[in-house]
């Protein structure tokens, strides 16, 4: 049982780092090492995190095994159901913390850790007690050529232990997007949570356990990627599955790990998404969907728009009508409710997206707003903030417009039909998410079938119906999740076949 002085993502006294430990088999644990987290917003030390070695891991997939063989493994649907909305309750009664949680590790607008990240938190775990409670069985009465006739009809089980690996960005989002369904579908888990964003997960494992889930059944362990737990993580051979989220080179040295026990895997990957719009689009809501798909959560979301073609009569207009969008933008601290933009999540990653400022001057860019690192004052100039950016002047040869790079920028190119657009958006080796502003419904449709994408949103962006199939294709990730799909993931069918 957790009491107070167990849990350790209580808010810290003004100044002190907060302590932030693992979590196995219901307890809170130290690690082997520890590493800071440093604040994006100001570059101060806010924790001191426990790194879970081997041995952690190696009782945190121990202790989800225990779980799973135990009373959990024998639950009925009606009964997760149940518990997974007790859980979005839980989640709403510590609304606050889970926002300071969030918001101290990402530095993201307190706004918009409200209406995004924690309020889809609730909201994952609603829409898969809805799904696994309503989701039928397959099943048939076969009648054959030669007169015998038989009952068909598939059983769902659970994998068993599910490895949850989850990015920094959105981290409550995107860890509950996959934790929901994994619980729905009767597993347990090791979560391995972003190096950069251990709290959120740590205080939702607090939360977990008092709204009733066994001990043993959700397990967090921090740490880092290739020789750290997340390694750890997926090559153990507990682990019956992988469900990740993060970049496409992860993705392959993931598969790498599993599959020598060709374990499943569910892959949400990189993505360098064209956005496509069309003359007669509605100019005003085309500029301010792209500003939100190009700069929302400092453009450090994977589904954020990187290309931006422009049918050339209005090129001029939208450019301009863009960069102005982008000049608004207010960097600020997140509690002031007047922010619209935080920093990036670290100097390493502020580094990485740099790279690219000076590659695309290389390649002929010119630069319409933004382009370098702000000056903000205010003790802010130790965090990792960078100026909203837009380029012109480049084309789908540049690596600037090829590669991801995952901050607030875009690249905005004239074309002059309907087929070149399709064409110049579907020129990438990724696959996630793409755009059509257009006023014409008809060629909407059109053009959003023929996007080579997991995702083609038409005059808006991350409209999300949490049912629908959510993923990526090419260097975009493996299969998708949402509604019943996460279940075909998370579960293993058992065809029974009775003659009659
Ligand atoms: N498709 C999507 O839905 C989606 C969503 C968010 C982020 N992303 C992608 O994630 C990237 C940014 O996030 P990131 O920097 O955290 O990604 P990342 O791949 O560096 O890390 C993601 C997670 O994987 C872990 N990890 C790293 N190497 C590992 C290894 N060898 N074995 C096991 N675990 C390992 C990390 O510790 C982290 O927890 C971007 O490329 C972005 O496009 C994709
Ligand atoms: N998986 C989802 C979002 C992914 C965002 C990537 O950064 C979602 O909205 O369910």
């Amino acid at each position: 049982a957790l009491t107070s002085q167990t849990t350790t993502t209580a808010p810290p006294a003004s100044g002190t780092p907060r302590d932030i430990r693992n979590f196995i088999g219901g307890d809170f644990v130290d690690g082997v090492a520890g590493f800071d987290k440093i604040d994006p917003v100001d570059g101060a030390v806010i924790g001191r995190v426990h790194e879970a070695g081997r041995h952690e891991v190696d009782r945190a997939v121990a202790a989800a095994r225990a779980a799973f063989d135990g009373p959990w493994g024998r639950m009925s649907v009606g009964d997760r159901a149940t518990l997974l909305r007790r859980i979005a309750d839980a989640i709403e009664r510590r609304f606050d913390d889970l926002v300071a949680a969030e918001v101290g590790d990402t530095g993201k607008p307190e706004t918009l850790a409200r209406d995004l990240d924690v309020a889809r938190a609730a909201m994952n775990f609603r829409s898969f007690a809805d799904t696994v409670a309503s989701t039928g069985l397959d099943s048939f009465l076969t009648e054959l050529a030669d007169g015998r006739r038989a009952l068909n009809y598939a059983i769902r089980k659970p994998l068993g232990v599910v490895a949850i690996i989850v990015p920094w960005n959105l981290p409550l989002l995107l860890l509950t997007w996959k934790l929901a369904p994994a619980l729905a579908s009767g597993n347990t888990v090791v979560i391995k949570p972003s190096e950069e964003t251990p709290s959120s997960a740590t205080l939702l494992a607090e939360i977990l356990s008092e709204a009733g889930v066994p001990d043993g059944v959700v397990n967090v362990v921090h740490g880092f990627g290739e020789d750290s737990a997340g390694a750890f993580l997926t090559g153990h051979p507990g682990i019956d599955g992988v469900t990740f989220t993060g970049e496409t080179s992860t993705g392959s040295a993931i598969m790498r790990a599993v599959a020598p026990r060709v374990r499943p895997v569910s892959f949400e990957l990189g993505g360098k998404n064209a956005a496509v719009v069309f003359a007669d689009a509605d100019l005003d809501a085309a500029i301010a969907g792209l500003a939100r798909s190009t700069y929302l959560n400092t453009g450090q979301v994977c589904l954020c728009t990187e290309r931006i073609y422009v049918e050339r009569p209005i090129f001029d207009e939208m450019a301009a009508g863009l960069a102005e969008q982008a000049r608004r933008l207010r960097l600020g601290r997140p509690e002031n409710p007047a922010t619209t933009t935080g920093p990036l999540i670290s100097q390493a990653h502020r580094a990485k997206v740099l790279s690219y400022f000076d590659l695309a001057r290389e390649e002929g860019a010119t630069v319409l707003a933004g382009g370098g690192v702000p000056t903000l004052g205010d003790g802010l100039d130790g965090g990792s903030w960078i100026e909203p950016t837009l380029w012109s002047g480049l084309d789908n040869s540049n690596r600037a417009v090829r590669e991801e790079v995952f901050g607030p920028v875009a690249a905005i190119i004239p074309f002059d039909t309907e087929a070149e657009a399709i064409a110049l958006a579907n020129d990438t080796d990724y696959g996630l998410a793409a755009v059509t502003w257009t006023s014409d419904l008809t060629r909407g449709h059109r053009v959003a079938q023929r996007m080579r994408t997991g995702m083609s949103w038409v005059n808006t962006w991350y409209l999300r119906d949490l049912r629908s199939p959510f993923g990526g294709m090419g260097l975009s990730g493996i299969g998708r999740e949402g509604g019943h799909h996460s279940l075909e993931f998370y579960t293993e069918p058992t065809n029974v076949c009775v003659q009659l």
